[in-house]
């Protein structure tokens, strides 16, 4: 099976979808923002901080392109889509999916949840600006697009199942 990436803004559901997904097609599960935080022994706060965001992406690239890219689940980080490069590999995958959500949704989502660097309380403004700017960089790179404003995640790993391609 080609595998299937995940993208889409903070708290599109990439994470959790990822799970339900790769358990339903018994597949390999991966998410780029888990192997940077298993590789630096950091959290994304923590990167953020000592590194600054231009080394957290560079490193997000370099793992985008080490994880495999048969029978898996791939869940991206919110930002993969910010470099060129990235928005290339993904240009040449079968199984793209942007996880399409409304930016009031996600604030709700996450609501309660601080450990995103560029979504901080002080930065509500900011998560406008940047949701705009992704938006057509995330339709620009999937071949496939999936509403999950008010569905539940077997809804989703339900339409995505139906959509992807073998
Ligand atoms: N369809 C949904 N309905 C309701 N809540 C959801 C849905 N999808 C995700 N959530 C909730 O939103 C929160 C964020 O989800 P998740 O961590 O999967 O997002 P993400 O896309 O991986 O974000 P990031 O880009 O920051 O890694 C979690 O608490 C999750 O339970
Ligand atoms: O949208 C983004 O820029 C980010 C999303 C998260 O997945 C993490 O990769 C990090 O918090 C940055
Ligand atoms: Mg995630």
């Amino acid at each position: 099976m080609e595998a299937i990436y995940l993208i889409g803004f903070m708290g599109s559901g990439k994470t959790t979808v990822s799970r339900e997904l790769a358990r339903r097609l018994n597949v390999a599960v991966y998410d780029t923002d888990e192997e940077i935080i298993k590789m630096k022994g950091k959290s994304i706060n923590e990167i953020f901080a000592a590194d600054g965001e231009a080394k957290f992406r560079l490193l997000e690239s370099d793992v985008l392109r080490s994880i495999p890219s048969n029978d898996a689940v791939i869940a991206t980080g919110g930002g993969i889509v910010g470099l060129e490069e990235n928005r290339l590999y993904l240009k040449n995958k079968v199984n793209v999916v942007y996880l399409h959500a409304e930016l009031e949704n996600i604030l709700e989502r996450l609501k309660d949840d601080d450990s995103r660097p560029l979504l901080r309380k002080d930065k509500l403004q900011s998560a406008e600006v940047l949701y705009s700017k992704r938006l057509p960089l995330y339709r620009g790179a999937a071949g496939i697009e999936i509403g999950t404003s008010g569905k539940p995640i077997t809804r989703i790993v339900d339409d995505i199942i139906q959509r992807m391609k073998k």
